[in-house]
C-alpha cells in the first residue's frame, strides 16, 4: 500500500516556474514563464532557435542563475542546492560534455560512482543494445554514438524526471523511433520527461504536454490534444481587400492574421459555430472556410507575430 508521502508525491507538480525571467545584458531569454508540470507526463517545450529553451534547462538544471522569478525541480530549488537536483534527475544536454579521453566503458565506470549499484549493469546493457564497443574512446566516437552515450549516462540510473534539450539530434531514424517510443513508456510508468525541441513531428508523437516559447515567452501550453482541437485555421474571401470583418468575441483568440489580395487566413483559438455564422453574414464577405489546424501551423502562428497583434509595449 502506498504511504501519504508517496501519493503526494506522484501528484505533485515536478516542475513549476513561476515568473521566470533571464535578461542577459543584449537579450531577454524569458520573461515571466510559469509552468506547472505534473508527473507521469512528456512534455515538449517547443521554440525556434533562440526562443529560449536551454536558457529555461539551464536554469532547471542549476547551472545558471535567473535574473527574478523561482523554480523548484522535484520540490528542491535549483538555485539552491543544483546538486541534490542533478542528483535526482536525468539531464542530455544539446552539446554533451564527455570526457574525452575516457572510454565508453570508462565513462559509465566513473559516473556510476555518484549513484547506487544498478547504474552499471544498466548502463553496459544500454551501450550493447545500441551496438557501440564499451573499448572505443569517447573522442573517436560519431556524433550519434556520444548522443547514445549521453543518453545511457542520463537513463541508467532510472531518474523520476528526465531533462532533454533537442535529445534526438544526431540519432539515425531506427534509434530516433525507439528512443521517442521509450519516452512513452516512461512516461506510463509514472516519470516524467521534459524535452526541448523544434522537431514537430516527433513531439507529435511523443508529447502530451506542450508549451510554445516566442522570444522567452510563453505563447501557448497545455494538453496537445486540447490545444489542437481548439484552434482552427479560417480563411475569409471578401469582395474587396479592404472590407472589414465582424470581430471575435471572447473567447476566440486570434493567433495569427495574414491578407493576401482579397482573402484573410487567420488562425483562431476557441472558436465556435456562431462566430463562423457572424463571419459567413458579414456584408461583403463571399466564402468561410474552416478546418482545425495541424501543429506546425500553431507552431508558426505562435511563432510568427501578426504586426496587428504584437503586444505593445
Ligand atoms: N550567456 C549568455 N549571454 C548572453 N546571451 C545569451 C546567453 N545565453 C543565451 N543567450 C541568448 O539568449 C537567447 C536564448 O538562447 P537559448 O540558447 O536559450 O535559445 P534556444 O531556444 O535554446 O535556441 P536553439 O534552438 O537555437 O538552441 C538567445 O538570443 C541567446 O543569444
Amino acid at each position: 500500500m502506498s504511504t501519504t508521502s508517496e501519493k503526494d508525491n506522484a501528484t505533485q507538480p515536478v516542475i513549476t516556474t513561476d515568473a521566470l525571467t533571464m535578461h542577459f545584458r543584449r537579450c531577454e531569454a524569458l520573461t515571466d514563464v510559469d509552468l506547472t508540470i505534473r508527473p507521469g507526463t512528456v512534455f515538449a517545450l517547443l521554440g525556434e532557435n533562440g526562443a529560449g529553451k536551454t536558457t529555461m534547462i539551464r536554469i532547471l538544471t542549476g547551472f545558471q542563475q535567473p535574473t527574478s522569478g523561482s523554480c523548484t525541480v522535484c520540490g528542491i530549488d535549483p538555485q539552491r542546492e543544483p546538486q541534490a537536483v542533478r542528483k535526482r534527475i536525468g539531464y542530455v544536454s544539446d552539446a554533451p560534455a564527455l570526457y574525452d579521453w575516457m572510454t565508453v566503458a570508462q565513462i559509465g565506470g566513473f559516473t556510476a560512482s555518484f549513484y547506487d549499484d544498478q547504474f552499471l549493469p544498466v548502463y553496459q546493457s544500454m551501450i550493447r543494445r545500441y551496438e557501440i564497443q564499451p573499448e572505443q574512446k569517447i573522442r573517436f566516437l560519431s556524433k550519434g554514438q556520444r548522443a547514445k552515450v549521453a543518453l545511457s549516462l542520463a537513463l541508467a540510473h532510472d531518474p523520476s524526471l528526465l531533462i532533454m534539450d533537442e535529445p534526438t539530434s544526431g540519432l539515425d531514424p531506427k534509434v530516433r523511433r525507439s528512443f521517442l517510443e521509450s519516452m512513452i513508456d516512461r512516461a506510463a510508468t509514472g516519470r516524467t520527461v521534459f524535452l526541448s525541441s523544434h522537431q514537430i513531428s516527433e513531439v507529435e508523437r511523443v508529447a502530451d504536454t506542450i508549451a510554445i516559447l516566442h522570444h522567452g515567452r510563453i505563447r501557448l501550453m497545455g494538453d496537445l490534444n486540447e490545444i489542437r482541437e481548439s484552434i482552427h485555421q479560417v480563411v475569409i474571401d471578401t469582395d474587396d481587400p479592404l472590407r472589414a470583418i465582424a470581430k471575435l468575441g471572447e473567447p476566440a483568440e486570434i493567433l495569427m492574421e495574414e491578407t493576401q489580395g482579397r482573402s484573410r487566413q487567420l488562425y483562431i483559438q476557441n472558436l465556435d459555430n456562431g462566430m463562423i455564422d457572424a463571419l459567413k453574414s458579414t456584408p461583403g464577405v463571399t466564402d468561410v472556410r474552416c478546418r482545425l489546424a495541424t501543429l506546425e501551423e500553431i507552431f508558426v502562428a505562435c511563432t510568427t507575430a501578426s504586426p496587428e497583434l504584437e503586444p505593445t509595449a
